[in-house]
């Protein structure tokens, strides 16, 4: 020892011998003493023996400051002591370093053989108890201990086995931001019998905390979880795609591949047991017929993509089995068979329009016009009844056209037919296939051939078919032409087989302007006229039926006469106007209060005043009009 060395020992025990210290400063003054000749010793300034003997006489000292019962020269407070010991005390410095470096733990035993373990193809797993983790723990023992973590305190150590079926790669880093945590293989040479104490700085013979060398791993077989921490265990398996995790403690958890590919928990593993029960299913739409078995799910769970298709989360029309309920009677391979082409919005919009409401109307329902009506009979109830019969010169024409001034019972006819027939019928307005879509029309006029071959025999009636079938001209849209052209090529019958028994039925108000390509195609052009006089009493007779009335056969001949040149709309136009009249004789007082028996039968008088406000519709002028389209076109006597 320098005399250097000496005398600064001196000065310190003379100091602390003055008596004006406090017990604090006395017991510093010690610990300074004690650290200085643990310092003295790790750095060869002092030997073994000295250094053992100055450490009991100043721990004695010191130990002697703590201990005494008299406030005036001992703390005699074991809590204020260890708290004043506390004080300032950094559990480690930043200034340490470790005395493992990459060639030191190269050489480390436990290290070599997992190396060779590794060469050589042997698993090697170290036993739980090779590796010891003390997470943030200070150490515990003697007031000895050193203030760095190394040796485990057992009762405050985390650490759980895991199944030894999952191995695990645990490299551990030295913590930045928290603290204590040491891994303290039992391989590591421990120096001999060396002092512990809580002041002696880490000497670099030490073993202790180790940051460990990067790239540097253990092979074993614990873990840091305790048992009850799920979400740390569920971490460490949900290494997603990869086989690193890292702790929140700093540590990098490298786990087996193997292990976390075939590790699953109840939830997913019923999940794949679920999609391998279901996966031999069909997904919605793949087979007609399963729709119903699958599990709706709004769209939800539907695959998309950037191309796939828009899916509406309303359940579709087709998919409900709407269409297949409402054709029950047709074989849906067939039918699917047939319409695979178009597109299932068209057919959709083309099955809503299947004529299937409103009242029915009978033959005799239609006043008058009997000649038109045996026509139809002929051409289009009986031959749908007996297909066998009417075959060959004596086959059904493919179109009609119910010609004639408004409100003449064109529309009417249609009705009945569709009630009368038998046939499905198909009341297609042409409003609804001259569509503002350009190129949807021709494909709407293909689709309606289409379902009405699917469901024939059938009726195709085409109100105002004028507008659809109007002369083509050089300034009209091209979309409209195509439209034309397509009905007169499925009029025409090249899209239709001869035996195919569908009938187009046309009708129109304005015959003059139909193209003359589609008029040929309508072989059956059928005057309606304006109701004749027997016509016009059957109107008013079957309207005042459903009336109260007193009218006699005499005033009934007289509105006949009296109501030359009216259409059938008019006709009832002028018994609604005349079955107000009792109404507006009424009182105005009366009218809240007055049962229906109180009201009068509608008499004479009452037609006699609608006749003043009801007018013919159809001037003479466009009367001649049609009687000369008649005699040109039409298939009249
Ligand atoms: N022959 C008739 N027998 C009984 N009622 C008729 C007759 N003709 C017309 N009507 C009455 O007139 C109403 C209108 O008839 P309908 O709609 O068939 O005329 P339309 O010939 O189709 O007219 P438009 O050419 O303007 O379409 C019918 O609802 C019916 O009440
Ligand atoms: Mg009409």
């Amino acid at each position: 020892m320098s005399g250097a060395h000496l005398d600064e020992w001196q000065k310190r025990s003379f100091d602390i011998s003055s008596g004006s210290c406090t017990p604090e400063q006395t017991a510093d003054a010690y610990r300074a003493h004690i650290l200085s000749i643990q310092y003295a010793w790790a750095s060869s300034q002092l030997s073994q023996a000295g250094m053992a003997s100055l450490l009991r006489t100043y721990s004695e000292r010191y130990a002697a400051v703590l201990d005494s019962d008299d406030p005036r020269t001992g703390l005699n407070n074991y809590a204020e002591s260890a708290l004043h010991l506390a004080r300032s005390q950094r559990n480690y410095s930043d200034k340490w370093e470790s005395s493992l470096t990459a060639e030191s733990v190269l050489e480390l035993p436990s290290v070599q053989k997992t190396i060779q373990a590794k060469t050589g193809g042997e698993s090697f797993v170290v036993a739980p108890a090779d590796v010891n983790i003390t997470v943030g723990q200070e150490g515990k023992g003697s007031s000895l201990t050193p203030p760095f973590k190394t040796v485990q305190p057992p009762q405050l150590k985390s650490e759980v086995k895991i199944a030894a079926s999952i191995p695990a790669k645990v490299s551990v880093e030295r913590p930045s931001s928290h603290e204590g945590i040491s891994v303290n293989p039992p391989s590591f040479p421990r120096p001999p019998a060396q002092p512990q104490s809580v002041f002696s700085r880490p000497s670099p013979a030490l073993p202790h905390v180790n940051p460990g060398p990067a790239g540097v791993t253990q092979h074993y077989q614990s873990s840091f979880f305790p048992t009850s921490n799920t979400s740390k265990r569920k971490n460490f398996y949900n290494t997603d795609g990869g086989d690193v995790g890292r702790e929140p403690n700093g540590c990098q958890v490298s786990s087996d591949p193997r292990a976390v590919t075939t590790f699953k928990t109840a939830r997913e593993q019923f999940v794949v047991d679920q999609q391998r029960k279901h996966s031999h299913h069909p997904q919605r739409g793949q087979a007609p017929g399963m729709a119903a078995t699958v599990k709706k799910s709004l769209g939800a769970n539907r695959p998309r993509g950037a191309f796939s298709k828009f899916v509406s989360p309303i359940p579709r029309q087709e998919e409900e089995g709407n269409v297949a309920s409402r054709n029950s009677n047709q074989d849906p391979q067939i039918l699917d068979e047939r319409l695979k082409n178009f597109e299932p919005k068209i057919i959709e919009l083309i099955m809503s329009e299947i004529m299937d409401h409103g009242p029915p109307v009978g033959w005799d329902d239609i006043a008058g016009l009997e000649f038109a009506k045996t026509t139809i009979k002929e051409i289009v109830v009986w031959p749908m009844l007996r297909p066998d019969i009417f075959t060959g010169l004596r086959g059904p024409p493919k179109g009609i056209l119910l010609f004639g001034p408004p409100g003449t019972g064109k529309t009417l006819i249609g009705k009945c037919i569709a009630c009368q027939s038998g046939a499905t019928f198909f009341s297609i307005s042409a409003s609804s296939l001259t569509s503002k879509w350009v190129g949807e029309g021709e494909k709407m006029v293909r689709a309606l051939f289409a379902i009405a071959r699917c469901h024939q025999p059938a009726v195709i009636f085409i109100d105002e078919i004028d507008s659809l079938l109007s002369q083509r001209t050089d300034g009209e849209h091209d979309s409209s032409r195509r439209i034309k052209t397509e009905f007169l090529v499925q009029l025409d019958g090249a899209a239709t087989a001869a035996e195919d028994r569908i009938l187009v039925v046309g009708a129109t108000n304005r015959p003059q302007e139909i193209d003359e390509a589609a008029r040929r195609r309508l072989a059956k052009r059928l005057y309606i006229p304006l109701p004749e006089a027997t016509a016009r009493r059957q109107i008013v007779t079957n309207l005042m039926a459903q009336e109260k009335n007193q009218l006699g056969e005499s005033e009934v001949e007289r509105v006949v006469t009296a109501t030359e040149g009216f259409s059938g709309a008019d006709m009832t136009q002028l018994c609604r106007e005349a079955a107000l009249g009792p109404i507006r004789s009424i009182q105005l007082s009366d009218i809240a209060t007055i049962t229906a028996a109180q009201v009068r039968p509608i008499i004479y008088s009452d037609f006699h005043e609608a006749l003043k406000t009801v007018r013919p519709s159809v001037s003479s002028k466009d009367l001649e009009l049609y009687e000369e389209w008649n005699k040109t076109f039409g298939c009249g006597r």
